[in-house]
């Protein structure tokens, strides 16, 4: 996840009856809590209802002061309700369709879901024959002319129940193994579709809001809640409906009038569920929030692990974390305070019942209105009945839950990329070399409205040939990169390719033709030749070997194994994990090579082997390179330099002009670093006498600079390369 902007640029790219009259009620809770809580990316993230109004919303709509946009008119309301309430007590569609989506989510399964509740219909008709039979045996055993079963001798009745029995446990095995399986499957489809529908989102919203720990937990937490809810929960929800109707329907058939009496006391319990359902979903959306706050600082500070604890700041971290572990678990005490009144209340109910059901049926039994086997039979179904309650109230508190958590997933899974990956058209084949063009560009961070990196950027980059842009640092350099590779889009003006807006290409094809070479090339956890054909899995291992060595890995062959060395994330130089991006990008041929040249300062050696790694792209006359160049020994060898002042190119031209020009803006911006390679090559002189005339450096033309490979800066022909060994720093 951390990783998908590598990725990017590579292009890989009917539930129970007895809910049913709660469920007009489903989608207004979820409206409470969507208002409250940022749930829903559509809602909560300005940029996306930007995208959303240029990517084809209907709806018109006016900009707002902070850049985004809000409808003209509120959406028309439908049905109906929608047509006699007043739109406060309009419950949403959203609610109902979240359980519509669970629900089709399980479609695939049914199948499997409709053998499992077969099994569940015989396993319950086992379990709930079992208060009847006791109740019969306490009547075959108290009364001389009581029957068993169906007059059969009692070894055979016997014989007869223990068959009935393990029928009914070999059906409850088989109902929880196909449920389980289920489960587990819809869980892993949901999280492949939400996976990825991440990686092909724009880069601001992965790595920005909600940010990679959000979406982790969505994957994760959030994906599982709801495949248990969608089967373990569903399979006991139904059991217990199945229960608890086939128990009252025996109840009443034993004895109506004790049947009444226990009825008095659901309603309460059913009323107590729905509120306590309510305010549980609402607490378990601000935890499945809280949670991914957590997973988010935890990410962050263990991936900079190196950075914590070389700063000491271990507690500093720490404290941070402590702050969203003390969040979820205020909202966990909430929960389990309300848990413990909910459960404490019902169960004293419960009590309270089967004391009434013991005195009013003692009384029917001293009547001879019913026999004790009857009056036990009623009070296990009551049990039963009670238990079965009790269960329907979980499994509607979870599937509230899972209605939060889904809301979360789905509206991971169903988002639409800011920057679209289905749309647009394929680019003309054999078309791979083309003008590109910035025509007018402004651009501003989508998290950083109001502030311009480009202002009216105009720019040309001719096909073939290499492009250094040079500037402060935070002039905007990358910037133009990401915009290139379409991170991001133009806030306004347009970036054309031989006169087609780039928007109109589809953007994985644009991307294929592109290759980066990132500042900090990211390694994937595998081997060295996995990395330089990241993405293209089935290059032959001869063109990995020939990149590699192309892009001066030489290290490789020292390493035990080869190519075939295991790597991580850090287990490399940072100079070596420039080849391997350069290797990488060298062995994808592309049309246009994106490179950030590493601020980081490296060793004489390793600067060589870089830079002649780079050498190797800017020679090549079918790549068109932008360069975002920090050194002058990169920034020499390209064709032309273009820099870049307060988000405008200020000058332009070959570097042996610009270089030369008084007064230039290239001089001005590199004259820390000219200097520098001024006293270098004074020190190199002197180091070149004291080896007795042995070292030969070049004294014309230009100022006599050189940078650490013996290349003149100030060669006002194409910088030529001196012939020497790499002199020392
Ligand atoms: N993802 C982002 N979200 C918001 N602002 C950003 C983002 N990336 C860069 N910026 C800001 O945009 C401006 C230009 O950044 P950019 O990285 O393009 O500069 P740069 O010239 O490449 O800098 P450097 O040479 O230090 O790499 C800076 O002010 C930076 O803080």
């Amino acid at each position: 996840m951390l990783q998908i902007r590598a990725i990017r640029a590579t292009s890989l790219c009917t539930p129970g009856s007895s809910l049913r009259p709660l469920a007009p009620l489903l989608p207004h809770l979820q409206h409470v809590s969507q208002s409250r809580q940022k749930l829903d990316f559509r809602e909560n993230i300005p940029s996306f209802r930007r995208a959303l109004s240029s990517h084809g919303n209907p709806q018109p709509s006016l900009a707002k002061k902070d850049g985004s946009q809000r409808p003209l008119s509120p959406p028309p309301r439908k049905g109906i309700l929608g047509r006699i309430l007043p739109p406060t007590l309009v419950p949403p569609p959203d609610g109902v369709t979240s359980f519509r989506k669970l629900i089709a989510l399980a479609y695939p399964e049914r199948k499997t879901l409709a053998c499992a509740i077969g099994l569940l219909l015989i396993s319950s008709s086992v379990s709930m024959s079992v208060p009847y039979t006791i109740g019969r045996l306490i009547d075959y055993f108290s009364a001389k002319d009581a029957q068993l079963l169906l007059n059969l001798p009692p070894s055979i009745a016997l014989a007869a129940l223990l068959g009935v029995f393990t029928v009914g446990a070999l059906a409850n095995s088989g109902r929880v193994l196909l449920m389980r399986l289920a489960g587990q499957r819809i869980v892993a489809r949901l999280r492949e579709r939400a996976y990825s529908s991440a990686l092909q989102q724009e880069v601001e919203m992965v790595e920005k809001d909600p940010g990679v720990g959000d979406i982790m937990s969505r994957l994760s937490t959030d994906t599982n809640m709801v495949g248990e809810s969608l089967t373990g929960n569903l399979s006991d929800g139904l059991r217990a409906l199945v229960t608890a109707s086939v128990g009252m329907s025996l109840m009443v058939y034993l004895s109506p009038k004790l049947t009444l009496v226990m009825l008095s006391v659901v309603p309460p319990i059913a009323l107590g569920s729905f509120v306590y359902g309510r305010y549980l979903k609402k607490l378990s959306n601000r935890t499945q929030e809280a949670l991914g706050e957590m997973s988010q600082v935890a990410q962050e500070s263990l991936s900079a692990l190196r950075t914590v604890q070389a700063f000491s700041a271990r507690k500093w971290e720490e404290n941070k974390f402590s702050e969203k572990v003390a969040n979820i678990l205020d909202l966990g005490k909430k929960e389990a305070w309300a848990s413990g009144i909910f459960y404490g209340s019902t169960g004293w109910a419960g009590n309270l019942t089967i004391l009434t059901l013991l005195g009013y049926g003692g009384t029917l039994v001293s009547r001879g209105e019913i026999s004790v086997g009857d009056l036990t039979s009623l009070l296990l179904y009551s049990a039963f009945v009670g238990n079965a309650l009790s269960m329907l109230t979980s499994f509607f508190t979870t599937l509230m839950r899972a209605v939060g958590a889904s809301t979360r997933v789905f509206s991971l899974l169903e988002r639409k990329s800011a920057i679209p990956t289905d749309t647009g058209v394929q680019l003309p084949p054999g078309i791979r070399e083309g003008v590109i063009k910035f025509e007018n560009v402004s651009f501003e961070y989508p998290s950083r409205r109001g502030i311009s990196v480009l202002k009216n950027f105009s720019f040309t980059i001719p096909v073939g040939g290499s492009t250094a842009i040079v500037g402060k640092s935070g002039s905007g350099k990358s910037s133009i990169q990401s915009l290139l590779l379409r991170f991001y889009d133009p806030t306004s003006g347009r970036i054309t390719f031989n006169g087609q807006d780039i928007r109109e290409f589809n953007v994985h094809a644009w991307r294929s033709m592109m290759s980066i070479v990132p500042q900090d090339p990211v390694l994937f956890a595998g081997t060295i030749a996995s990395n330089i054909a990241y993405g293209s899995p089935e290059t032959p291992r001869e063109e990995i070997e020939r990149a590699a060595r192309q892009a001066n890995c030489e290290f490789v062959w020292d390493m035990p194994n080869g190519l075939d060395t295991t790597i991580g994330r850090s287990s490399l130089s940072g100079g070596q994990r420039q080849r391997i991006a350069i290797a990488r990008a060298l062995l994808k041929r592309p049309a246009l090579l994106c490179l950030d040249e590493a601020t980081s300062a490296l060793d004489a050696v390793s600067e060589l082997r870089v830079n002649e790694a780079i050498e190797k792209i800017l020679e090549s006359r079918h790549t068109t390179s932008i360069i975002v160049a920090h050194r002058l020994s990169t920034i020499s060898r390209a064709e032309r330099i273009a820099v870049l002042e307060d988000g405008a190119i200020t000058e332009e031209g070959p570097y042996s002009l610009l270089a030369l020009r008084e007064n230039s803006r290239f001089r001005a911006l590199m004259d820390a670093q000219l200097q520098a390679a001024v006293q270098d090559r004074d020190a190199l002189s002197s180091y070149s006498s004291s080896l007795d005339g042995q070292g030969q450096v070049a004294e014309e033309p230009g100022t006599g600079a050189v940078d650490a490979q013996g290349v003149d800066l100030f060669d006002t022909g194409k910088a030529q390369k001196v012939e020497e060994e790499t002199p020392l720093r």
